[in-house]
């Protein structure tokens, strides 16, 4: 059994830099995870990166050769990736099996979980794979100022949650530059009925019923559910990924094999 998790979420939520964090964290308790870079258009990375996209592909060479734009070309990437998950991932994982730890930094472009099928089809190889996969959606703090702008990232993320149907984290990202962490606290465990009452306040009076629902929504699927992080604080990432771990039961079979260790009683 492997473990993994997908980082996404929207163009520099901090994704990467989160991947990095976790990586410093992670080598200072003596524990091994091996980040991965699905982002053929990255350029430099704080981490080591243990497998990467760019050996499959790159980005520039699809623009260049095939004439795409940025977006074009990184979905034409992707797509690429995903015809070779028999070929390329399936040899890069072989180094990576039992009990490992995989955390794949992905492209921020909202199309590959809303438009395309490529992460599905990715995550559905790991899991063929025998990886516990946990979707970790990272959503910029600076961005929860106002409620319209909070619904609109849950709709986002929970449009990744009903496309890959994953265990999924929510992660509320750079902590550190909030100031008043009082408005947040609103956001991270609102009530449809707070929120509902906010819409309506923000919105014309032709919005009431589609705030109902979307607030009703919002309830429904306890999207309600962001984990802050701040990077600055081990403890935040500590109980980040503690979280995490325990959506993808990583340490379970440890604390097995620890009882199985236990001195048989006599009889
Ligand atoms: N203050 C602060 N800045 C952050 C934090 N995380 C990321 N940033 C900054 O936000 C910007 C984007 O961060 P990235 O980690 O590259 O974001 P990303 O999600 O990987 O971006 P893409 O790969 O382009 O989608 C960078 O300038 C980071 O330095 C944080 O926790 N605190
Ligand atoms: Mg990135």
């Amino acid at each position: 059994m492997g473990y993994a998790q997908l980082v996404i979420g929207p163009a520099g939520s901090g994704k990467s830099t989160y991947c990095s964090s976790l990586y410093q964290h992670c080598e200072s308790m003596r524990r091994t995870v091996h980040i991965v870079n699905l982002d053929p258009a990255a350029e430099s990375f704080d981490y080591p990166v243990a497998m990467d996209i760019r050996e499959l592909i790159s980005l520039d060479d699809v623009m260049e050769e095939l004439g795409l734009g940025p977006n074009g070309a990184l979905i034409y990437c992707m797509e690429h990736l995903e015809e070779n998950l028999d070929d390329w991932l399936a040899d890069e994982l072989e180094n990576y099996l039992d009990d490992d730890y995989l955390v794949f930094d992905c492209p921020g472009q909202i199309e590959l979980f809303t438009h395309v099928p490529v992460l599905r089809n990715f995550v559905d190889h790991l899991k063929r794979k025998n990886f516990n996969v946990c979707v970790v959606y990272l959503l910029d703090s600076q961005f929860m100022t106002d409620v319209t702008k909070y619904i609109s990232g849950c709709m986002a993320s929970l449009s990744a949650m009903v496309q890959l149907e994953l265990p999924h984290v929510n992660i509320l990202s750079k902590m550190d530059l909030v100031t008043n962490k009082k408005d947040l606290e609103d956001y991270l465990n609102p009530e449809a009925r707070i929120l509902l009452s906010e819409l309506n306040q923000h919105m014309a009076p032709q919005f009431a019923k589609l705030n109902k629902a979307l607030a009703g929504l919002v309830d429904d699927f306890s999207m309600v559910n962001f984990v802050p992080l701040d990077l600055r604080k081990e403890s935040s990432i500590q109980y980040v990924l503690s979280y995490i771990d325990n959506c993808i039961q990583y340490g379970e079979d440890a604390d097995v094999k620890v009882k199985d260790f236990d001195p048989p009683e006599d009889d």
